[in-house]
């Protein structure tokens, strides 16, 4: 293991408790001396983010999250800086409890918490209501403590999990601290990469507290983070047919900018052809639009069976429908044994008629069609994405991309990759369809369908990231993406 590796794994809450107690029992450090190393970085990193502060209100819960607050308010204050401490319970456990009383002997005021409490004016907030030990929605007079933080509007420390985002799910049961930064000990717990969690969390900052690298070391993460990187230069002899065919099958009536954008999507990923089976009414206008797609009329299988034999990688879902053109050429697709991306309506029809892929295949639900293959709603995907991910791809032996805030990539044996990057301005129609042409463009070149859903994953946000840099978020268009798209997979941007 490679100094910091552990830095792109991600813990389950379980994992990093096992953690905290080899360091306690294997390398004799006791568990309040972890609390006061907690507490002595997040002074630090306090006092990177804001150098100005000088009063703050420290909200320290019962748990050792609340033992973390109260040795940061004591420090604080032999800093020099004003720290008020508010309680809304009594302190359990040895450490929080003694924590509290170290915070107490040095001078400190506790005040108990309720609803006639005015909070004081402060440069900076820290939560150190819950950590990882959050076992359900807050209650209704926490959750009532954490409005009124923030409707003071003044910039919140979250202590290694905003309270009430669920560290290992990335799950909000109820109200939540939108931090502005989280400083999170010892190790990335995974919840706060996904799902919801993205909106509390702020920038997160790991600190691992001085512990020595042996501690990771055999005790890996159940998720990784994705790095970014890209495909090497291709060799100067290349020609088209050594970077693959991908054929791009939908658009129905109605549909045909969902096929065009896979289709572009893919030329714009690397793939040497891309040939689309379509509809004829929407032939000119692919052909004008992009004349490098070459555009098939495809009124039913036997039309595509004519073209799968040129084809190396299918693209199968975008505007396909699920009526009977669409369900006939869906049939056609994955008799063909070639490997493929399933998306849009080719994954709503296999929600239908569950059937095994021919392998490798990538399949790139929302949690919408995710929902639908698993025979559940989307709260139910959202309580737990990696669980539903790792269903997904055990069910179908296959790749699967659950897509939103933070995508998640899994395989049948489990591993799961979570991706860091990508904005809300890409929450707009036809940035799926996207990413479905760009993991057939890598698959086409040669990539396995792990790296072709990891890499397009990244690829896809990170593109989006750039063209929101330059533009804003707002009014962001899957097409925006495209140049950046470019950039990136030729390493001309990072
Ligand atoms: N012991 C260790 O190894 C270390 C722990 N650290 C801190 O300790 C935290 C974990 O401490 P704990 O395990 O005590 O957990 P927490 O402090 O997150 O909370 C646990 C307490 O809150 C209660 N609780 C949980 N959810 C609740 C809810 N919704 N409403 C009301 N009560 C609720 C539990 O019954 C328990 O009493 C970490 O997040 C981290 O901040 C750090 O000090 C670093 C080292
Ligand atoms: N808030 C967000 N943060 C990061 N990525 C997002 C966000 N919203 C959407 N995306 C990404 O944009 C893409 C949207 O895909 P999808 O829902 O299939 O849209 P469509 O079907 O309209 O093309 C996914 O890759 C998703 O991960
Ligand atoms: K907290």
């Amino acid at each position: 293991m490679t100094a910091h590796a552990h830095r792109h794994e991600l813990y389950t809450v379980d994992q990093v408790r096992a953690l905290d107690r080899r360091a306690i029992e294997q390398l004799g450090i006791p568990g309040y001396e972890l609390m006061q190393r907690a507490a002595a970085a997040a002074l630090v990193c306090l006092r990177q983010h804001w150098p100005q502060a000088r009063r703050t209100a420290v909200y320290c819960g019962p748990g050792n999250n609340g033992g973390d607050g109260f040795l940061l308010a004591a420090l604080a204050r032999e800093a020099g800086l004003h720290a008020e401490v508010f309680a809304p319970a009594e302190s359990r456990g040895d450490d929080a409890t003694r924590a509290r009383r170290e915070f107490e002997h040095g001078g400190g005021i506790v005040n108990a918490w309720n609803d006639a409490v005015v909070l004081p004016a402060v440069d900076v907030h820290v939560d150190a209501l819950y950590g990882t030990g959050l076992q359900r929605a807050l209650a209704a007079d926490v959750a009532a403590l954490v409005r009124r933080i923030h409707a003071t509007g003044a910039p919140v420390l979250a202590l290694d999990v905003p309270s009430g985002v669920n560290a290992d799910t990335g799950d909000v049961p109820g109200e939540a601290v939108q931090a502005d930064v989280t400083v999170t000990f010892i190790a990335s717990k995974r919840g706060l990469y996904t799902g919801v969690a993205p909106g509390y969390v702020g920038a997160v900052q790991l600190e691992s507290l001085g512990l020595p690298e042996t501690l990771w070391q055999n005790a890996h993460g159940d998720a990784e983070l994705m790095q970014p990187w890209t495909l090497p230069p291709r060799p100067r002899q290349s020609h088209k047919g050594n970077n693959g065919h991908v054929l791009a099958i939908g658009g129905d009536h109605g549909t045909a900018g969902a096929i065009r954008l896979c289709g572009e999507a893919a030329l714009r990923g690397g793939a040497g052809l891309v040939s689309v089976a379509t509809r004829a009414e929407h032939l000119i206008a692919l052909n004008s639009a992009r004349p490098e797609l070459m555009a098939h009329d495809v009124n039913g299988p036997q039309a595509l069976e004519a073209l799968l034999p040129r084809a190396t990688v299918l693209a199968v879902g975008p505007g396909l429908g699920q009526g009977a053109w669409g369900h006939a050429l869906w049939l056609t697709a994955l008799d063909a044994h070639l490997p493929m991306v399933l998306d849009a309506d080719g994954l709503n029809l296999l929600a239908q008629e569950p059937r095994q892929l021919s392998v490798p295949a990538v399949m790139t639900p929302h949690p919408g069609e995710a929902a639908r293959l698993l025979g559940c709603d989307t709260a139910t995907i959202g309580a737990d994405r990696f669980a539903a991910v790792r269903e997904l791809a055990r069910r179908y032996q296959a790749v699967v991309v659950l897509k939103g805030a933070g995508s998640l990539v899994a395989d049948p044996e489990g591993r799961v990759a979570v991706c860091p990057w990508g904005n809300p301005g890409m929450a707009t129609g036809g940035m799926g369809d996207l990413l479905t042409g760009i993991v057939a463009a890598l698959l086409a070149q040669g990539c396995d369908a792990w790296q072709a859903a990891t890499l397009g994953v990244s690829l896809h946000a990170r593109a989006g990231d750039l063209a929101a840099r330059h533009g804003g978020e707002r009014g962001l268009i899957a097409t925006d993406l495209l140049e950046p798209l470019r950039l990136l997979l030729n390493g001309r941007e990072s």
